[in-house]
C-alpha cells in the first residue's frame, strides 16, 4: 500500500479551511528566510501557497546570506512583539555563520510553529502538550489517518538529527512503541533495521534503505529529501523495497506535504492558543 502523503494533505488543508472559518479565526504566520538556497526558497514559497489556499495570512522575511546573528535576533525580537503575528517559522538551514540555536531559542515559545525551541522541545520529551515539529507530526497523523498499528510495535529512526530522527522517536515512543534509532556509528545496521514493523529513515542518503534490510510487511517512512542528477529522490530504494513493504511513503508525495500540513495546524492552533493553555 502506498501511504499517499499528498493526498492527505491536501484532505487536512481543506478541513483546516472550514476550522478557521468556522472559528472566526485571523492567523498569521512569518517566515524567515535567509539566503539563497534554492530548496529552502521553494519550500518557503509551499509554505505561502498552503497559507492562502487555508485562509492564513502569511508575511516573508527575506534576508542576505551574510545576515548576522544579532539581525536574526533583532528581527526575532520584533516578530515576537508584533501582537499581528501568531507563528514564527525560521526556514532551515541557516548559513552556517549564524548561530542557529541562539536563534531558535529567541522565538517566544507560543509562536513556535515549528516546535524546535528548547521550551517546546521538553514538552515534547515530557509528553505535555506543545507544538510539535512539523514533519514527525505529519507521520504521526499519516500512520494514524491509515490506522497502522503502532502500540507494542518494533520501530527503527534511522537519523537522529534534532528536526526529525529525535522528535519522531519520542512521538512513537508516547505511542507506545518500542524505539530504536540508529545512526552513523551504528554498527551492522541492517540487522537492526530488519527487526522493524516501522522504519523511519531520515538519513538523507539516497537509497541507503535497500531490500536486504527489511522484513515483509513493514511500514516504511522515507523521510529523504536527496537530490540525484537533478532529481528528487528518498533514501529509501522504493522499486525493490515497495514489493516487500506493506506499507511505504513515495518522495515526492509522502512526508514533504505532510511537514506543510503540519505547519498550517500548528499555526491555527497557535492563533487558537495564544495566551491559552500553551502558555
Ligand atoms: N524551519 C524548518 N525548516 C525545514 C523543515 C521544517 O520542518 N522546518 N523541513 C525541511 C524542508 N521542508 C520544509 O521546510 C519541506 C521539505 C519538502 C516538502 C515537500 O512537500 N516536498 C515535495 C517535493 C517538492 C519538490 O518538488 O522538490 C514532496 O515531498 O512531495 C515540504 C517541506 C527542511 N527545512
Amino acid at each position: 500500500m502506498i501511504l499517499d502523503g499528498k493526498g492527505l494533505a491536501a484532505r487536512r488543508l481543506e478541513l483546516l479551511k472550514e476550522d478557521i472559518i468556522e472559528g472566526g479565526l485571523t492567523p498569521t504566520l512569518a517566515t524567515v528566510l535567509v539566503g539563497d538556497d534554492p530548496a529552502s526558497h521553494m519550500y518557503v514559497r509551499m509554505k505561502h501557497r498552503a497559507c492562502e489556499q487555508v485562509g492564513i495570512s502569511s508575511v516573508n522575511i527575506s534576508l542576505p546570506e551574510d545576515t548576522t546573528t544579532n539581525t536574526m535576533l533583532d528581527r526575532i525580537h520584533q516578530l515576537n512583539e508584533d501582537s499581528d503575528i501568531d507563528g514564527i517559522l525560521v526556514q532551515l538551514p541557516l548559513p552556517a555563520s549564524i548561530d542557529t540555536q541562539a536563534v531558535l531559542s529567541a522565538i517566544r515559545p507560543e509562536k513556535d510553529v515549528d516546535g524546535f525551541h528548547p521550551l517546546n522541545m521538553g514538552r515534547l520529551v515530557t509528553g505535555l502538550e506543545g507544538p510539535r515539529p512539523c514533519t514527525p507530526k505529519g507521520i504521526m497523523t499519516l500512520l494514524q489517518e491509515y490506522h497502522i498499528p503502532i502500540a507494542g510495535k518494533r520501530a527503527v529512526v534511522v537519523g537522529r538529527s534534532v528536526d526529525v530522527g529525535r522528535p519522531i522517536a519520542l512521538l512513537l515512543l508516547h505511542a507506545h512503541a518500542t524505539v530504536t534509532i540508529c545512526h552513523s556509528k551504528t554498527e551492522d545496521l541492517p540487522s537492526i533495521t530488519k527487526q522493524a514493523d516501522i522504519l523511519v529513515s531520515a538519513a538523507g542518503k539516497a537509497g541507503i534503505i535497500t531490500r536486504d534490510m527489511v522484513k515483509p510487511g513493514v511500514t516504511v517512512i522515507d523521510v529523504g529529501t536527496n537530490q540525484v542528477n537533478g532529481k528528487l529522490c528518498g533514501d529509501v530504494a522504493f522499486s525493490e523495497v515497495e514489493p516487500v513493504a506493506g506499507a511505504i511513503t513515495p518522495v515526492p508525495g509522502g512526508v514533504g506535504p505532510m511537514t506543510i500540513a503540519s505547519l498550517m495546524e500548528n499555526t491555527v492552533n497557535s492563533a487558537r492558543n495564544r495566551c491559552g493553555p500553551f502558555m
